[in-house]
């Protein structure tokens, strides 16, 4: 089964303990929280008090996905709210080798973003220390945004990759996921689906996070 990631941005900011219940009782496998800091992205999300708010309701780990300038100054704060998996983006570090370290040595899982005009060849000398590689299929920043096609061939030159690493990382792909576009990631090799206004613009969000890990 594909593993989903439900993105808590598309959800009722009035109601978010209700949309972390509603991702506990579904066959989600995370929970994508989504931290922007107006500058790395021009919009500005959520914050650490906000986390550990979600994290003591979750029962499910924490993907968090650091939208923010040099996130390596933020380490202990992400594992302090709860965070299981930390992941930073390529384009907002000046040094990624030793931020993917710092997120191991406080005991969590490291991704790498890519924004969607970074190639994933730039990957080849950290992908061996990483748990997860994040894949943008949308301008960072925003909910609701349109599925870049782009994002498929990039997931197949990804999947090679770490095949011929023998890499144990996983793909994960964030932007405009829905039942139209996740049949070709997964085809593609993709192991993680986040989805936002897919699941909590739906009249039934349970039923569109199991429609989507039952496609694979
Ligand atoms: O990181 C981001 C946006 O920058 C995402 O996680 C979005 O929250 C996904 O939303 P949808 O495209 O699924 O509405
Ligand atoms: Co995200």
């Amino acid at each position: 089964m594909t593993q989903v990631s439900p993105s808590l941005l598309a959800s009722d900011f009035t109601r978010l303990g209700e949309a972390v219940g509603t991702i506990n009782r579904s066959h989600a496998s995370m929970i994508h929280v989504d931290v922007m800091d107006g500058m790395f992205v021009p919009n500005i999300s959520i914050g650490f008090p906000v986390i550990s708010a979600i994290s003591r309701v979750a029962e499910k780990p924490l993907d968090v996905h650091m939208m923010v300038t040099d996130p390596g100054r933020y380490i202990n704060e992400v594992r302090d709210s709860g965070g299981w998996l930390m992941c930073v983006h390529y384009e907002a570090c000046t040094h990624l080798h030793r931020d993917i370290s710092a997120i191991h040595d406080a005991g969590m899982k490291a991704g790498v973003a890519l924004n969607p005009a970074t190639p994933v060849e730039l990957l080849e000398d950290i992908i061996d220390d990483v748990d997860l590689v994040l894949l943008m299929s949308v301008n960072p920043g925003f909910g609701g945004q349109k599925f870049i096609p782009n994002t498929i061939s990039k997931v197949k030159r990804l999947r090679q990759m770490i095949a011929r690493r023998n890499s144990g990382a996983m793909i994960e792909i964030d932007g405009g996921v829905d039942l139209t576009t996740a049949p070709a990631l997964i085809a593609a090799g993709a192991d993680v689906l986040v989805a936002g206004s897919f699941v909590f613009k739906a009249p039934d969000p349970i039923g569109a996070i199991n429609a989507l890990s039952e496609l694979g």
